[in-house]
């Protein structure tokens, strides 16, 4: 018999994860899952995978390889990568999008959508133009086009709802708070933001790229914005867009699992009384889950002063109680320089460590290493990427791993989340997104050693959780 096409093995592969799939939904009297259905996830999964299930993961991450692998060994090759080198046409159509409230209009509107011509009147723009762009998100699957030249909302553009009011869209909205007032509206922002400044910014990436090597290498960024990513959002007119970066932090802590940051971290040994510094902590995304959690903890956020600022507004709204009761404080720090709690309980850092080059990171993490105590522990949290090949790991050493993905190390082929976000780290600060051997390398030589690290999935589109303790303390 001859031996099996390629094509044919990713196609069997594809079927047998969908029976996986739809046993799953099955045994839990749900459908699966439409594209065409606009209806957001449910809090309580009834119409969405079951997510939190090992081999309904397993499932769908060999999908999206596989689905990859099949899509691009049938293209075009010269088409294929046209459609890779045009990815920026589809990020700026979705800005467009976004910007110009399309979802919140179409929802408005009900399942019967609306035609362009409309929907061009309520946007002030020129209907060919938006037909043209909500033309390529549909065919990507991104709004669905239910009769020749009229969309309705999908499965995929309602993340895009910022849930507002006929009356508030008539307002012309354009401040943050009417904007982003919903909480779901933390998914917009993240990808109103970026499609904006990273979009920019790394339209200038090969012209940074080439002066990589030089002693101050300049960020792709600054190419683009003529001045460095924080201190732009500190200009003058910039409030805004330094109010979205901010909830954007948020959505893309909603994309990760929900109770990642509660169960990737011991919290309950410090929960009477416990102090934690949440450094860089933007407006709370670790803050506010553990002091919902663990109202006992004390919590300091730590930020450059605009965005402490935008933290109490944004805590003392979701959890008055933990701001009254001084169990949530706000602190303005820059964590280049000397920190100034002296051995807390625990230092967190969320995704600081990959906004930096190796040089600041270490600078930062021996701020925080000078100011620990022999107990002190780092609970770090960034992503730990893979390569995209299969890997046997020789750098887990006595690390000890936790979570529904415990040790595994699985190649990241066809998981294009993991490495996005790493070029556009390089684009905005020329950080970037570290595999394992990198990450325990260099938190060591700032003198401290991970220990434990807990993951939720090993394709690398999830931030690990890692702790680590002071070397030599
Ligand atoms: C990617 S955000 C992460 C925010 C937060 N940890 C989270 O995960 O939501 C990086 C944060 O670092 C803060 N930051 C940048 N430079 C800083 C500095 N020199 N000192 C303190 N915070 C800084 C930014 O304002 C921003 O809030």
């Amino acid at each position: 018999m001859p031996a099996k096409s390629k094509l044919r093995l990713y196609a069997e592969e594809i079927l047998r994860c969908v029976d996986v799939l739809e046993n799953d939904c099955s045994s839990r009297g749900v459908a699966v899952p439409d594209l065409d259905d606009p209806s957001p996830i449910h809090p309580n999964n009834d119409n969405d995978f079951d997510r939190n299930a090992k081999s309904v993961t397993d499932a769908l991450n060999s999908l999206t390889t596989t689905g990859m692998l099949l899509n691009q060994s049938i293209s075009n090759p010269v088409q294929s990568v046209r459609i890779a080198a045009c990815g920026y046409i589809v990020s700026a159509s979705l800005r467009c999008a976004a910007e110009l409230h399309v979802v919140d209009l179409l929802r408005i509107a009900g399942p019967q959508g609306l035609h362009v011509d409309d929907l061009a009147v309520k946007c002030g723009v020129e209907p060919g133009h938006l037909a043209q762009i909500l033309h390529l998100l549909s065919s990507q699957g991104i709004f669905r086009e239910s009769a020749p030249d009229v969309f309705t909302n999908n499965r995929l553009s309602v993340v895009f709802d910022k849930g507002l009011t006929q009356k508030e869209l008539d307002g012309k909205p354009k401040g943050h708070d009417v904007l982003y007032k919903n909480p779901e509206s933390a998914a917009c922002a993240l990808f109103c933001h970026l499609t904006d400044e990273p979009a920019k910014s790394t339209s200038y990436l090969y012209e940074a790229l080439l002066e990589s090597k030089s002693p101050s290498p300049p960020t792709a960024f600054s190419k683009a914005f003529n001045t460095e990513l924080f201190e732009y959002y500190e200009l003058p007119g910039q409030e805004n867009r330094l109010r979205r970066f901010n909830l954007a932090q948020e959505g893309a802590a909603r994309v990760e699992p929900e109770d990642a940051i509660i169960k990737g971290f011991d919290w309950e040994s410090i929960a009477n009384g416990g102090h934690v510094v949440d450094v860089g902590g933007g407006v709370g995304a670790v803050s506010l889950r553990v002091a919902e959690a663990y109202p006992e903890i004390n919590i300091v956020i730590q930020d450059r002063q605009g965005v402490v600022d935008d933290a109490l507004k944004r805590c003392s709204a979701i959890n008055p109680t933990a701001v009254q009761r001084g169990k949530l404080k706000f602190e303005a720090h820059d964590f280049f320089t000397p920190q100034p709690i002296k051995n807390p309980d625990v230092f967190v850092i969320k995704s600081i460590v990959h906004d930096w080059p190796d040089s600041s990171c270490l600078t930062i993490l021996r701020q925080l290493r000078e100011a620990a105590g022999p107990k002190t522990r780092l609970f770090a949290v960034d992503k730990i990427i893979p390569y995209t090949c299969d890997t046997e790991s020789s750098e887990t050493d006595g690390i000890t791993f936790l979570g529904p993905a415990t040790g595994e190390t699985k190649s990241g082929l066809g998981h294009v989340l993991s490495y996005l976000p790493s070029v556009l780290m390089i684009s905005v600060l020329n950080g970037q997104e570290r595999s394992l051997k990198h990450t325990v390398s260099l938190y060591r030589k700032a003198g401290w050693e991970i220990y434990k690290i807990y993951q939720s999935e090993s394709q690398g589109q999830f931030a690990s959780q890692m702790e680590a303790r002071p070397i030599g303390a």
